[in-house]
């Protein structure tokens, strides 16, 4: 299972320097959307610039205009991008017409869908590469938010995904254990008082 660590900051600096302490412990390194709000699709490319040997994730959280959305963040930089499942079909396969030109891919994110299972196989027959199994963070605040619903979603999907929603050192090995290709972690990193040392505690926990 891969690793990705969502660097959810505001600025450049910082992203950069939560990078490189934990580049070594993790396979994609995400811009998460606040960031590539704040400072621009230029914070995609300093990422790149500095760890090309990263799958680099620009979390867009597309809507609309699929294609032009996914052609400047690749251009940018980025290896992959999202698009929100909300989003009509045609936003998302403009994105993997996009994806396919640059020899790239798309993630759709499944935040806020209702049937997460359903979306996921009719997503991934537009094109993408996997869908993100999500729970943002202010769905994370609410009570009686869990983990498990979003792992069971996954399995039962019988497509490629990852999972997000506040996956910490206790809960990853029940996010491999639901088949997940790729555990997204951003505040149980990016919060520690030591950011490597965080994601290597997480990496130790997964194959
Ligand atoms: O996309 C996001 C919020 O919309 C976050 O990056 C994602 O939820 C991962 O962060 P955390 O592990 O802190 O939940």
């Amino acid at each position: 299972m891969k690793l990705q660590f969502a660097m959810d900051t505001l600025t450049t600096t910082q992203a950069l320097e939560w990078a490189a302490a934990a580049a070594p412990h993790v396979d994609i390194l995400e811009l998460g959307t606040p960031l590539i709000k704040s400072e621009g699709l230029a914070a995609v490319t300093a990422v790149k610039d500095a760890h090309p040997d990263k799958t680099v994730f620009a979390d867009l959280k597309t809507m609309d205009a699929g294609a032009l959305e996914a052609e400047i963040a690749f251009k940018a930089g980025a290896d992959l991008v999202t698009v929100l499942g909300t989003a009509g079909d045609s936003t998302i396969a403009g994105a993997v017409q996009a994806a396919e030109t640059h020899g790239k891919g798309v993630v759709v994110d499944l935040i806020g869908v209702a049937d997460k299972p359903a979306r996921a196989r009719e997503v991934v027959a537009l094109g993408a590469t996997f869908v993100e199994m999500h729970a943002g963070l202010d769905e994370q605040a609410e009570e009686g938010y869990s983990l498990e619903t979003l792992l069971r979603a996954g399995a039962e999907a019988g497509v490629p995904f990852s999972v997000a929603g506040g996956v910490k050192e206790s809960s990853i090995a029940a996010v491999q254990e639901s088949g997940a290709q790729v555990a997204v972690a951003g505040s149980s990193i990016y919060s520690a008082d030591d950011v490597a040392a965080a994601a290597a505690a997480l990496r130790a926990a997964v194959v």
